[in-house]
């Protein structure tokens, strides 16, 4: 940790920020509560992430096995650390105006806690601006850092100033997006009383990707493939809770069972486009659903039921599963063959094929073979199958929402990388299928070089395959956004 000296930024007031006295020379911050709270919960997961990129989930679900925490405090802080994540670009642009030195530069607990008081302020209605400054504060001096303090109190103090209560539909550099919501796809942003973003009629992209918070490289791609209006549509919907997506095990039970089991929950569960689809309108803990430990249903968005859906296994057949892990979509073939067939499922990645052995356990799914691969496949046994499912790595463009990390983890040259994967694993799975088999190349990105690109460049080389069908679902109508195209080998070959 750095010792120099902080400093607040021009915008911050001059004047000491004021502490309470308790006692003869004894000054304290706010009363300590007993328990962790949800904003030091968050802070510790916030601070992990910025310290060594780690998963915030995973950083709360740790905490939060240690302690006896109650499910608003839970909840709470969970909303903050995945929001602080999430909308970090936007925070740290707009806290760089409040500082003499980039946000970067200060102690990484430091910019955790001004990141969290920012985000209740600028973001989270729920949270009153006082609570917001005042139980920030408080966690600097509940992890023992009580001189950041002061300079945390001005800050947050001099940005709360400069806040309005108005929303507006208008996007501006003095308007701040909210998070998107469920319930309505509109546009909603606070305006403050200064410039605070990039200029969108400057520069659209660097105010896309300050004021939504997405690398620029992605909301330049937005634009230039589908124009302001629905790059400004998609920034809306991946900053939105989400919905969740189950898929039923009919081998098990039958969707209306699932769906009684959720509304006796309280949870508000419809139903989907397949007959075992379930939508739900945000994201629940399914262990705690009755029915998940006995298999009867799994997580899985409709937007990636549409690829064992559209290889359409049939009872008997061979099928393989080239990147298989953690196994949503060899679950899914299994309970449409009714596990009458065999299927080859394969990764690279030891620990997620014991996510495979896990799930198909848990579902009571049988004639499944899993093995590990080496990346270039050379170890796959000189078999060919009537259907190959390849669901390839890919940028993950199509499912931004679902982690709050997603979209910072992406770069432009490792999409170059994958590429050549993608490419690779492409050509595998059609050195596999037998005459008149079929190939289903499967993605959850958005965009054209790892799609519908992709796949005529490699069939371009060749003339025993053609393209049956493709499809794209675009983010929000109404799940996740993915890509899929059918590919058939002629008859005659
Ligand atoms: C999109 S995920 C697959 C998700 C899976 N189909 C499902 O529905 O649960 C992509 C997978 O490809 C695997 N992978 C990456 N390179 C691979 C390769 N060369 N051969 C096989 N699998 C690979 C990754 O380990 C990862 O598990």
């Amino acid at each position: 940790m750095s010792n120099r000296k902080m400093r607040p930024g021009p915008n911050a007031p001059s004047r000491k920020p004021r502490t309470r006295r308790t006692g003869p020379g004894l000054r304290r911050g706010p009363s300590r509560p007993t328990g962790p709270t949800s904003r030091r919960l968050a802070y510790a997961a916030i601070e992990a992430y910025l310290s060594r990129g780690a998963f915030v989930g995973h950083v709360l679900a740790d905490q939060m096995q240690r302690g006896d925490i109650d499910r608003r405090d839970r909840s709470l802080a969970t909303e903050l650390a995945n929001g602080v994540v999430r909308r970090r670009a936007t925070l740290e642009t707009i806290l760089d105006s409040y500082l003499r030195r980039p946000a970067e530069e200060l102690e990484t607990g430091l910019r955790a806690l001004l990141m969290l008081g920012a985000y209740q302020l600028l973001l989270l209605e729920s949270v009153p601006p006082h609570a917001a400054v005042h139980e920030t504060v408080g966690v600097a001096h509940q992890i023992g850092m009580p001189r950041w303090a002061g300079f945390l109190n001005a800050v947050l103090r001099t940005l709360q100033s400069d806040l309005t209560d108005e929303m507006t539909a208008t996007l501006a550099s003095d308007t701040i997006p909210l998070n998107g919501r469920n319930d309505d796809p509109a546009v909603r942003a606070r305006r403050v009383n200064k410039p605070l973003l990039p200029d969108p009629e400057e520069n659209q992209a660097a105010y896309l990707a300050a004021a939504f918070s997405y690398p620029e490289w992605i909301t330049a791609r937005w634009l230039e493939l589908s124009g302001w209006d629905e790059a400004v549509r998609l920034c809306n919907w991946f900053n939105s809770p989400g919905m969740m997506g189950l898929r039923v095990n009919l081998l098990r039970t039958d969707r209306e069972k699932v769906l009684d089991v959720l509304r006796t929950a309280g949870v508000e569960a419809t139903e989907g486009a397949f007959p075992e689809s379930i939508r739900l309108p945000g994201t629940i803990r399914v262990e705690d659903i009755p029915g998940f430990a006995e298999g009867w249903f799994s997580v899985q968005d409709e937007s990636a039921m549409h690829a064992a859906r559209l290889l359409d296994p049939k009872v008997g057949e061979s099928i393989w599963d080239v990147c298989a892990a953690p196994g949503g979509k060899t679950a899914h073939m299994a309970e449409l063959i009714s596990c009458e067939g065999r299927i080859f499922s394969t990764d690279v990645d030891a620990g997620r094929l014991q996510q495979v052995e896990g799930n198909i356990r848990r579902l009571g799914l049988r004639a499944i073979e899993i093995m590990q691969v080496s990346a270039d496949l050379s170890d796959v046994p000189q078999r060919l199958f009537d259907a190959v499912l390849v669901d390839v790595p890919c940028s993950n463009s199509g499912v931004l929402g679902k982690r709050p990390e997603a979209r910072w983890r992406m770069e432009p040259d490792h999409l170059r990388e994958l590429a050549v994967t993608q490419r690779r694993l492409l050509a595998a799975a059609m050195a596999h299928a037998k005459p008149r088999g079929r190939v289903v190349y499967s993605t959850c990105s958005m965009f054209p070089d790892e799609n519908a690109e992709l796949v005529r460049d490699v069939l371009i080389r060749q003339d025993i395959w053609r393209i049956e069908k493709e499809q794209i679902h675009v983010p929000g109508q109404p799940g996740d956004g993915s890509y899929q195209a059918l590919l058939v080998r002629n008859t005659d070959s």
